[in-house]
């Protein structure tokens, strides 16, 4: 199985995971079912990845020291690593615990440091477990998607359903746009390649498994992704911070980098 078809079969199986544990569990200790979910994808991902692809580093949110900055001294493999697997096991998971929701995903990169002077990444897929696609499976989206033709309308902004980026009452304003909140970045992101949204804008905090999965989706399928500031987003650091972030239908980028700049 090739790189793209293994993480498009990776996030099937642990999606399916996901959606029997909240069938098995319920939702009446959310607290609980988060931490189940985090758990039980993270160990099926690391267990298969061990298996299929042993030679690869992964870097996944639910490893234990998944957010040390790391100085130059002491380093974890993934920094020496030519490939490396970076897995959300579980993204949105708030939205995971509540019952009804469908706004959670389950993320899988491939970063190789032959792809460009800083690496880049390869392979990409987002699982969303808790929606289907045309052939009534679970949805899930890869890297070769076409890209969806615009509409005409007030720009629509995909923004956290729980921690929107303070600027963006004013960016929307600024625009005329229209703010639509979800939760899980990966379905933010998947949201603006199958064309429900046109943009989606984060700023104050995430890491790099939040974003890495869905952006390699997004470039695959034409569209833009940097940081709020235009810079590239870059993956594999040696601090995981990745707190900002826009992905953007390709003809709005620099309308909407310039009206982000203005609103900070
Ligand atoms: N300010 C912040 N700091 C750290 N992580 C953040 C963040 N805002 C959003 N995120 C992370 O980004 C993902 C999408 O968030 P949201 O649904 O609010 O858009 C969530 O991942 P997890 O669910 O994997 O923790 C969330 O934790
Ligand atoms: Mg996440």
């Amino acid at each position: 199985m090739d790189d793209q078809a293994f993480a498009e079969w990776l996030a099937t199986r642990a999606g399916a995971a996901l959606t029997g544990l909240r069938a098995s569990q319920g939702f009446a200790d959310p607290a609980a079912l988060k931490n189940a979910g985090d758990k039980a994808s993270h160990d099926l991902m690391v267990a298969e990845l061990a298996r299929w692809r042993p030679e690869d580093a992964v870097l996944s949110e639910e490893h234990a020291d998944s957010r040390q900055a790391w100085s130059s001294g002491e380093q974890p493999p993934r920094l020496t690593a030519d490939r490396v697997w970076i897995i959300d096991p579980l993204d949105g998971t708030r939205e995971f615990s509540e019952e009804g929701r469908t706004d959670w995903a389950v993320h899988v990169a491939l970063w190789e440091r032959t792809a460009g002077p800083d690496g880049g990444l390869t392979a990409g897929a987002v699982g969303m477990p808790a929606r289907t696609g045309a052939d009534g499976a679970p949805l899930v989206l890869g890297t070769g998607l076409p890209t969806p033709t615009g509409v005409d309308g007030p720009i629509r902004i995909a923004v956290s359903r729980t921690r929107p980026p303070a600027f963006v009452s004013t960016l929307i304003e600024q625009i005329g746009g229209q703010a639509v909140p979800m939760g899980s970045a990966g379905v933010k992101v998947c949201a603006v390649v199958t064309g429900e949204v046109d943009a989606y804008v984060h700023a104050g905090g995430q890491y790099e498994w939040d974003s890495a999965a869905p952006v390699a989706v997004a470039l695959g399928a034409g569209m833009h992704a940097s940081r709020i500031d235009g810079s590239p987003l870059r993956y594999n650091r040696t601090d995981p911070l990745l707190p900002d972030l826009l992905v953007c239908r390709p003809e709005l980028a620099e309308q909407l980098l310039a009206a982000i700049a203005r609103c900070q």
